[in-house]
């Protein structure tokens, strides 16, 4: 309405003839306006129009206005009061919009009307009306320009295009400033302002010409398409340029994209060839962790996942089957390390020249009740000075004694599970295995089990035939025997010391400390006791005066009170040392065992013992392995199972499969063995490292741990206790009762071709409680169903309860409940079970019930 008001206004003042007060009153109306510098009359900067003509009455001059706003168009919204009451369209509010705006442009725009050039370049009346900042100049274009010949005359154009005198490269463009300006003046009056727009795009090179067909108050100022008239040859010229320009921006943003894209390409296989050829990682590793490694963005890591099925965080853990599988996508190859690995700890630079011998490790093992503890003791005590015997009562796990030799230290655990299961936790600190054999006994199962482990660990072995005392003592048939396992005496040409000694009676324990020294030296075991301390835990507890006690071995350098430390996952610094008589010592050389105080937890046995630079680095050590624990990393290296391992030999991790055979008879142990080890081809050996009668036992697990064997039951089985350390350890048993059977799933499984799998459900257990004898019929046997179900269609086996060997397999041929034939009985009732070919049941053994099930191998 303000600026209807302004027309009918500006019109009404033209009509009174008060030349100098309608000036005053249009720019008063104008917010934002410059102040006029010249009085010129509007009638002389309107047009070279007549004196008559400015004479006009307010009417006339609407019906004037009127008539040229309705013959352009009659749809266009007038700024006209009087345009809307002659019916010629509602006024568009988007029209009025960017008018209402303008002056403030304007004002920003309007050029500096000092300029000399703008002045020069038009002729006299145009200096005289045409100033951009006179009023009626701006009345005029407020106006709509309606009669814009009139308004703006060829040489009115000027003042317009000069504007870009603040912008110098425009000046060229003025010829285009006008058409737009034209192309305006060809559009309605209340499109006048657009038509200003079009001027003011005008002199923009590019959008010039465009300005007059573009709608008003257009906010993007884009102007408007040639079709404002004033598109001349230059026009043209400078639409061809700007098309070309357009081209060109394509092109620039083509080879910008290339570019950028080429950028991608080459930052990508950057990356790539960033990915190391191998990584180290743990059982489980976190997203982020492993992009680390790998040297990826986190996010790369992810999305990959993400295609591979699995959304996951940053924050995820994933296993190391799948790292393993993401890895290699870029070309990169997955180690599975222990905890201890991945946290190593950097070793200390030493002079070679520092390490000497250092006293060998000793570990004694036999078979159960050869003397074992008897020796060790007697060995200890001969070895403290007199006085001092009393005073034996610390157990610390280790000692070391003195001999006129040399020093010896021993693992005061006997038995080959303790050292075993030393070494499955990745600790070797034995150099020498003493094997106990009592004389009077002989070689027993235990001795032999001794004897592979100590093989299996390449560790040299003494043998120490004990109990000599003894009547019944054949030293003769203990060597014999032992011939046989390949621990030939040196008396018969073989490599293997043999000392006959009687722990009981102390005889012969000075010559095997002398012959254990002799191997020493050649083994020439060295260390530096100038560097620092590094060891292993052979026990820990926690004691209810001294917090965390932990006997240490150390392996090298020198433990000293006040040093800094890490134990397994714990840390610590050293608050008091003492030896295994519990005298406080101040510090602890190679191959001493010391009972440390001062740790934050308690270790495991066989865990690492290193000495760091301070509290600090201890601390962020033991944190570290800490957190790797929590998130289930600890496990050792993958175990080896029928499944995984044609894989495992595919990626060249697997050179020898060890095998731990146990069977019910010998004659089946050698035979499994031999078969077995037909089976070593040229890139896998397949290595038997025990063979056993009996029952599968702890040890043998422990072993398998240790060694990353599979255990082969043949005919004979587990006990659940033993079951449940396999399934800790991650060792897998496998149970065969055919030859046939062992030797060809082996040897699919090397070769990756495995059959589905068969896996066998126990359903039930049931006792063997009593048996009857049935004439015709067979014996029966009165059984009680201890856990699961038994029924009818199952395969069941016979289990000694003496033995826990397998006697008979097969099937049910009659179940009986009370006297009815029933398909199946549940835990907690009787039943009568007869076997299909089986009589010779004895009460307490066990019938297993279990059913076959074959599934598909994942390879
Ligand atoms: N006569 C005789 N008996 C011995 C000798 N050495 C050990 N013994 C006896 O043999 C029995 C078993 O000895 P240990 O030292 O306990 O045997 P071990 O091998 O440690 O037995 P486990 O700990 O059960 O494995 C004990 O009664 C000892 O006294 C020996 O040299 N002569």
């Amino acid at each position: 309405m303000e600026e209807q008001k302004s027309i009918k206004e500006t019109l009404q003042q033209g009509a009174s003839g008060g030349d100098k007060s309608k000036k005053k009153l249009v720019i008063k109306k104008k917010p934002g306006s410059v102040e006029p510098k010249t009085s010129a009359p509007p009638v002389e900067a309107k047009s070279s129009s007549s004196a008559p003509e400015k004479k006009k009455d307010l009417n006339e001059l609407i019906r004037e206005e009127a008539k040229r706003q309705g013959g352009l168009t009659s749809s266009s919204g007038q700024a006209s009061g009087q345009s809307q009451n002659s019916g010629s369209g509602p006024q568009a509010p988007s029209q009025n919009s960017p008018i209402v705006s303008r002056p403030d442009r304007r004002k920003e725009e309007l050029p500096d009307t000092s300029s000399p050039s703008r002045s020069l370049d038009r002729k006299p009346e145009s200096i005289l009306s045409g100033d951009t900042s006179s009023p009626n100049y701006r009345s005029d274009e407020r106006k709509g320009g309606g009669n814009q010949q009139g308004f703006f005359r060829k040489e009115d154009r000027n003042p317009i295009v000069s504007r870009p005198t603040t912008r110098p490269q425009r000046n060229d463009s003025g010829g285009q400033g006008g058409g737009g300006y034209q192309g305006g003046g060809q559009r309605g009056p209340g499109q006048g302002g657009g038509g200003y727009q079009g001027g003011n795009r005008g002199a923009r090179p590019i959008q010039g010409g465009a300005g007059g067909a573009k709608p008003i108050g257009d906010p993007s100022f884009s102007g408007g398409a040639p079709a404002g008239g004033g598109a001349s040859g230059v026009n043209k010229k400078k639409a061809v340029f700007d098309k070309d320009k357009g081209g060109r921006e394509e092109k620039d943003e083509n080879t910008k994209f290339f570019k950028q894209s080429f950028r991608k390409q080459k930052a990508q296989a950057a990356a790539l060839a960033a990915v190391p050829k191998e990584i180290s990682i743990l059982e489980n590793i976190q997203v982020g962790e492993i992009a680390k490694k790998l040297n990826l963005k986190p996010g790369e890591i992810i999305s990959k996942l993400m295609k591979m099925g699995m959304m996951v965080t940053i924050n995820n853990v994933i296993d190391a089957e799948t790292a393993s599988i993401l890895a290699d996508d870029y070309g990169c190859k997955v180690k599975i390390v222990s905890l201890y690995d991945e946290t190593v700890i950097e070793e200390e630079k030493d002079a070679p020249e520092d390490y000497i011998t250092r006293p060998p490790v000793v570990t004694i093992m036999g078979h159960v009740d050869h003397g074992k503890t008897k020796l060790l003791d007697t060995i200890r005590s001969s070895r403290v000075a007199e006085g001092e015997s009393g005073g034996i009562t610390q157990h610390i796990g280790a000692y070391q004694v003195e001999t006129t030799r040399g020093k010896i230290a021993f693992l005061d655990t006997p038995g080959h599970e303790a050292f075993t299961s030393m070494r499955a936790r990745g600790a070797s600190v034995t150099d020498i295995v003493v094997l106990v054999v009592a004389a009077d006994d002989g070689v027993m199962p235990q001795t032999i089990e001794a004897i592979n482990h100590a093989k299996e660990a390449e560790v040299p072995i003494i043998v120490a035939v004990n109990k000599i005392d003894l009547p019944t003592a054949n030293p003769e048939k203990v060597r014999q025997e032992l011939s046989n396992y390949g621990l030939q005496p040196e008396e018969w040409g073989g490599t293997t010391i043999f000392c006959e000694i009687s722990a009981k009676n102390n005889i012969g324990i000075d010559k095997l400390l002398e012959m254990i020294l002799i191997q020493a030296e050649l083994l020439d075991h060295k260390a530096n006791p100038r560097r620092r301390a590094k060891g292993t835990i052979v026990e820990a507890k926690l004691d209810p005066g001294r917090g965390a006690v932990a006997t240490v071995l150390i392996q090298n350098g020198t433990l000293r009170v006040g040093d800094a430390f890490v134990a397994g996952v714990h840390a610590g610094r050293v608050r008091a040392m003492y030896d295994d008589l519990g005298h406080l010592i101040k510090e602890a050389g190679p191959s001493f065992p010391a009972l440390v105080t001062g740790l934050d937890g308690v270790p495991d046995a066989g865990a690492p013992f290193d000495v760091v630079i301070d509290d600090k680095e201890a601390r962020g050590i033991s944190h570290s392995r800490q957190d790797y624990e929590r998130l289930g990393q600890s496990k050792n290296s993958t175990r080896v199972t029928l499944d995984n391992m044609s894989e495992i030999i595919k990626q060249g991790a697997l050179k020898e499969l060890k095998v731990i055979i146990k069977a019910d008879v010998r004659g089946s142990t050698e035979a499994v063995k031999e078969a077995l080890e037909k089976l070593s081809t040229a890139d896998v050996r397949l290595n038997v490292i025990h063979a056993g009668t009996g029952a599968i036992v702890d040890s043998d697990i422990i072993l398998a741990s240790a060694s990353n064997a599979i255990v082969i039951g043949f005919h004979t089985r587990a006990n659940p206790k033993t079951v449940s350390l396999a399934e800790k350890e991650k060792v897998e048993i496998k149970y065969y009762s055919i030859i046939y059977d062992v030797v060809n799933e082996v040897k699919a499984s090397m070769e990756g071709m495995l059959e589905p799998e068969k896996v066998e459900n126990v359903i039930g257990k049931v006792e063997i409680r009593d048996v009857f004898k049935i004439s015709k019929v067979g014996n029966i046997a009165g059984c009680m169903v201890k856990s699961g179900k038994v029924t009818k269609t199952a395969s069941v086996r016979v289990v000694s309860s003496q033995s826990g060997e397998i006697t008979w397999e097969g099937k049910i041929k009659n179940l009986k409940r009370m006297k009815d034939d029933v398909p199946d009985v549940l835990t907690g009732f009787e039943c009568g079970i007869l076997l299909d070919g089986f009589n010779d049941f004895q009460v307490g053994d066990e019938i297993e019930v279990y059913e076959i099930r074959e599934i598909a191998r994942k390879l």
